[in-house]
């Protein structure tokens, strides 16, 4: 009902004043069982004095069997009224262990510090032993006396001093097995924390290594590496793709714009600059209109792109994942001619598009690298190195694809391309996406 109707901390709150209440009534009900009876025998006739004068001799005169004959009374009938008066306590130890048993549920489960809990077990046995020794200390020496007179064995130690050191000894051992107690919950608690916040470290790290694995190779070859049982490092993953697309477009006078000169620290900020226009482009790419591309890699000042690579992102029917493909070519066209604009540069972006069958894998056990390969990588190359700058060069197979999707197109020709003979191929015009291109 608590933890339904408060909040956490008000109801943890309420059960530990709960478990305080509990615990201080169980301890005041046990120590006044054994404090409180003691007065119930009071007052306790000397049982040795009460026989002497029975017998009208001396106390000393008369041994313990001499009383316990005299009063005809016997260790183990408390009930029988002696002459000396009503029934009496022949076993007072009891009241000495209802004490310990209260110490005990105050040690156990009192929900205080390890000093306050000394403190009230101190005072409880102090209070106790000045009772015995105070109020009732005949009842403990009658019992004495019948213990002797029953077992004939004397008594080395009165009971009246002994019970106080019973509580002492236990005083004693509660305070070390509670200082053992603490120590090890101190440990534990160190333990614990160390533990949670190696485990906080162990998933931050686990979740950074995914994204550095996003990072290097798609989600879907991410995914069977880390799931894969056998870690063989030897493993070859590949794949053949039905109908991708793939992209290649390079910023064909950066090498003229690189220079190594001390003005720019040695090439370092143009590297800067190329380095911004790629982000920029990986930023183009990571908007959720192009999710079925896939950035293979870049080489130089040229970036390579491709579409449809697996179930999640190929698109038979409609063949979207082409027509993104060719969106985004005219979103990087818009992105170049923007950095053009305000950094005062006269970059030349070549672009080459082509369609059609790839093997796609991961080769190389160390630094490994997803890539693509095939005839339709071939000609996608070579329709941007065969190009035209600013302008987007494509293969008759991603025209006959994109022709009736709205695209407009200009056929520029049959052009000669390395071991291929001539191909016709087309000039990608627009229509060009609406967005802005980012900053
Ligand atoms: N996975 C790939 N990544 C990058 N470039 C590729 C890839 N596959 C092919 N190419 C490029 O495609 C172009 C055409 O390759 P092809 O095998 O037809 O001719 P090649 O004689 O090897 O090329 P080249 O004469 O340019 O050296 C090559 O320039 C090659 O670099």
């Amino acid at each position: 009902i608590c933890y339904k109707m408060l909040k956490k901390s008000d109801c943890s709150c309420i059960k530990r004043k709960a478990v305080t209440f509990v615990s201080v009534s169980i301890i005041a009900l046990i120590s006044s069982m054994a404090v409180g009876n003691m007065f119930f025998f009071l007052p306790t006739h000397d049982l040795r004095t009460c026989a002497a004068q029975f017998a009208n001799v001396t106390p000393t005169a008369l041994t313990p069997s001499n009383v316990t004959d005299i009063l005809n009374i016997t260790l183990l009938d408390e009930s029988k009224p002696t002459i000396c008066g009503p029934q009496s306590c022949h076993f007072p130890q009891y009241f000495t262990y209802s004490m310990v048993l209260s110490m005990l549920a105050c040690a156990q489960f009192l929900g205080t510090s390890g000093f306050s809990k000394l403190i009230l077990l101190l005072s409880q046995s102090v209070l106790y032993t000045l009772l015995v020794l105070l109020v009732n200390p005949t009842l403990f020496d009658n019992a004495d006396l019948l213990n002797h007179a029953t077992f004939e064995e004397s008594v080395m130690i009165p009971l009246r001093l002994m019970s106080p050191f019973i509580l002492m000894l236990f005083v004693a051992a509660v305070l070390m097995q509670g200082q053992q107690a603490e120590l090890t919950a101190r440990m534990d608690f160190l333990w614990n924390k160390q533990a949670a916040e190696e485990r906080e470290e162990m998933v931050k790290k686990q979740a950074y290594n995914r994204k550095l694995i996003h990072n290097i190779l798609p989600v879907d070859v991410a995914k069977y590496y880390l799931d894969k049982k056998e870690k063989n490092d030897d493993d070859l993953y590949c794949q053949s793709c039905e109908c991708v697309a793939v992209m290649f477009a390079t910023i064909t006078n950066f090498s003229e714009f690189y220079m190594e000169l001390d003005a720019n620290n040695e090439g370092v900020e143009c590297l800067r600059l190329l380095n911004e226009i790629i982000a920029d482009f990986d930023n183009i790419i990571s908007e959720p209109q192009f999710y079925q591309l896939e950035k293979i890699k870049t080489m130089g000042s040229t970036y390579m792109v491709s579409s449809g690579l697996n179930s999640a992102t190929y698109d038979k029917e409609n063949m979207s994942h082409i027509s993104a493909l060719a969106v985004f070519a005219m979103r990087l066209q818009d992105q170049l001619k923007f950095v053009n604009t305000h950094s005062f540069n006269n970059f030349k972006f070549r672009i080459g598009l082509n369609c059609g069958p790839v093997v796609a894998g991961v080769i190389g056990a160390r630094k490994p690298q997803y890539d693509i390969w095939g005839n339709t990588v071939n000609v996608a190359s070579r329709m941007d190195s065969t190009g035209i700058d600013d302008k987007i060069q494509v293969s008759e197979d991603v025209y006959n694809l994109l022709k009736t999707k709205g695209f407009d197109f200009v056929p520029r020709g049959f052009v000669p391309v390395k071991g291929k003979g001539t191909m016709m191929t087309y000039f990608l015009e627009g229509p060009r996406p609406n967005e802005e291109p980012t900053s």
